[in-house]
């Protein structure tokens, strides 16, 4: 293992933002954390980083210098170039010369920046900004990635830039830690943790998530219980906790975000009963 949580606890005043969390990187593999507005996906990354002491629990992580970092933030500084963005960050960490070169071009051709590379980072698309930022926390190798939300409001072409960099940088050996809010991108993590305000409602690879999941999806215009339903495209879902769907409605085979919506419709319900 690179880094690891065990049973963290976070809470700022009230608001218990992580319950008990534990996640497990190894080098090489991409693990996301997936959950709505407020699970605290963001919180759990800054543990990992040092910005924020767990109230209890534990998290082992690589020194600051081995660890890359893209917050939730712009992630670069607006007034410098995305060259010079690049040397700035590559001497905090100690990237010199040739050294510094070379890693700045190659990051810069990953990231498909090469038309931009002396352009002001303000004066760069959503997309690109993104993609530089995750370019920044890679470029000194670290064998930790943490990337907050690296694809949230970025266009379909950059995405699969985003996701190649961060499968190349996995397969050289760093364990990345990511959160996303796009259920298809999660599906191609390792491993995959379902939080929902401050849980941990499923953990594993995909297929050990669609595995544990219990009960029937169902698919028709109308639900029967509007409490237990969601939409989808022109359809509405429908979540059968005991498998018994007590109604003729189509059945389906859930994919994530299925599988996230009704494990968090299943955890409001255990609450108000
Ligand atoms: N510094 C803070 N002070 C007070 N409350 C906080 C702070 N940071 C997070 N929270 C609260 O902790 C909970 C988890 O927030 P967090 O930002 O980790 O969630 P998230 O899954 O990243 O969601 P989002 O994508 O909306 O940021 C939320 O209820 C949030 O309001």
């Amino acid at each position: 293992m690179i880094a690891a949580a065990r049973s963290v606890t976070v809470t700022f005043g009230a608001t218990t933002a992580l319950d008990g969390v534990s996640v497990a990187v190894a080098p090489g593999q991409v693990v996301a954390l997936v959950g709505g507005d407020g699970a605290g996906k963001t919180t759990l990354l800054r543990t990992f980083v040092g910005e924020i002491a767990p109230d209890s629990g534990d998290v082992e992580a690589p020194g600051k210098h081995r660890i890359g970092y893209l917050s939730a933030g712009p992630g670069s500084w607006s007034a410098l170039t995305v060259r010079q963005n690049l040397d700035f960050v590559g001497g905090i960490y100690g990237l010199t010369g040739d050294e510094l070169v070379g890693r700045r071009e190659d990051v810069i051709d990953r990231a498909g920046l090469r038309i931009a590379a002396d352009r002001l980072a303000s004066a760069l698309s959503g997309g690109m900004r993104r993609k530089l930022g995750a370019a920044m926390a890679m470029l000194h190798h670290p064998d930790l990635l943490v990337l907050d939300e690296p694809s949230t409001g970025v266009d379909p072409v950059s995405r699969i830039d985003l996701w190649r960099m961060i499968s190349e940088a996995a397969a050289a050996g760093a364990g990345v830690l990511m959160s996303t809010t796009y259920l298809d991108e999660a599906e191609r993590a390792a491993e995959l943790v379902v939080l929902d305000r401050g849980r941990a409602l499923a953990t594993g690879s995909y297929d050990d998530v669609r595995a544990g999941f219990t009960g029937t999806v169902t698919s028709s215009s109308v639900p029967t219980r509007s409490d237990w339903s969601w939409r989808r495209g022109r359809q509405r879902r429908e979540y059968w906790p005991d498998g018994d769907p007590a109604c003729d409605a189509d059945v389906v085979t859930p994919d994530l975000e299925d599988i996230v919506i009704a494990l968090s419709m299943t955890r409001r319900h255990q609450e108000v009963s």
